[in-house]
């Protein structure tokens, strides 16, 4: 009888805890019809495939970046798509009031918020830092001051509807390989912010989740400019990242690693032998190619 108690009953504690969590990973895009969805920088790239996911679920979206241009054709094709509703504010998050106007539009438009996608980058360079200071104070405003300011004006909105804050980061905000100092620092930045604030809404049992992606290399068009002529990898591609990045923010995941085994691994040899997976990523580059100035 003791040996059966010893077996039976982790046995089934094994068994439950596999259904609860096999049970919280069910998907369905209908998760998201209906919902009022937030996704910034998605005039291009990862931004634009996640916008078109979120309309083909039947989301509300608002949509922002700078180009009004090209925000004006995403809108179109997300409402061919069958989006609930598709609009776009244009505007630059350097200015930390222009990230709070677009909260303000999803209140007034849409009569709330289900879901902010944080994903927005300026732009940098891959090569040795350059001294440019004035550069990392900007770069520091667009990619992380202006995530903090929206996700501040948006959390009475995410409060009422239990919602979830998705922060696109990447393996640069884990890992600070060679050539990205500025970009870096601010994707560490969102992790120690994020990271932080997500445990207070668990001390204060707000039930409103906060995802972190952290992105390997991916296909859009920026990235491959900047730096396929050092990195000869073969990027992952973006149409398949924004429908992972969407499916844990739906599941309320704490963190997304994307693409899986190539970045929990990498994650997981930077905390065994972090000076190996330095010469490792150090012997894949194209050294000779980097940009000095
Ligand atoms: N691609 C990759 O390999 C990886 C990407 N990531 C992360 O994924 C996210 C998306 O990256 P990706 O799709 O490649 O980026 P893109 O360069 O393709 O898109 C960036 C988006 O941000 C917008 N943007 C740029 N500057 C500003 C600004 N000042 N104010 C408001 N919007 C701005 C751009 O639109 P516009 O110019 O019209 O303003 C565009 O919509 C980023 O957070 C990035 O850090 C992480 C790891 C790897
Ligand atoms: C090289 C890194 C991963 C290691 C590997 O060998 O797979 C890449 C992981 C994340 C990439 C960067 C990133 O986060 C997006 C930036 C987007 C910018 O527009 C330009 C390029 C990036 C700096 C990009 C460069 C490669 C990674 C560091």
């Amino acid at each position: 009888m003791g040996r059966l108690k010893k077996i039976l009953i982790p046995s089934l504690g094994l068994v439950l805890a596999f259904w609860f969590y096999s049970a919280r990973d069910t998907f369905k895009p209908e998760m998201l019809r209906g919902k009022r969805v937030i996704v910034t920088g998605a005039s291009t790239g990862i931004g634009e495939q996640m916008a078109y996911h979120l309309a083909r679920m039947g989301s509300h979206v608002l949509l922002t970046a700078r180009t009004e241009a090209r925000l004006q054709n995403v809108v179109r094709r997300c409402l061919e798509l069958g989006a609930a509703s598709a609009r776009f504010v244009s505007g630059t998050m350097e200015d930390t009031a222009f990230a709070q106007h677009v909260v303000r539009e999803a209140q007034a438009v849409l009569g709330g918020l289900d879901m902010l996608i944080l994903n927005h980058v300026g732009a940098s360079y891959f090569g040795f830092f350059d001294g440019d200071v004035e550069h990392v104070r900007k770069l520091l405003e667009i990619n992380f001051l202006s995530y903090v300011a929206m996700t501040t004006s948006a959390l009475p909105m995410l409060k009422e509807s239990e919602g979830s804050i998705v922060v696109v980061s990447s393996m640069a905000g884990k890992i600070a390989g060679p050539f990205t100092a500025p970009y870096s620092a601010t994707k560490f930045a969102l992790d120690g912010f994020f990271s932080s604030l997500r445990q207070e809404l668990i001390i204060d049992k707000v039930n409103v989740s906060i995802t972190l992606c952290i992105l390997g290399y991916i296909n859009t068009e920026s990235a491959v400019r900047a730096v396929s002529h050092v990195i000869p990898q073969t990027p992952a591609p973006k149409e398949e990242c924004a429908l992972e990045i969407i499916r844990a923010g739906a599941l309320r995941r704490r963190e997304l690693h994307y693409p899986s085994p190539a970045v929990g691994s990498m994650l997981l040899l930077r905390s065994l032998a972090p000076e190996l997976l330095d010469s490792l990523l150090l012997s894949s580059y194209r050294l000779e190619n980097v940009r000095r100035t």
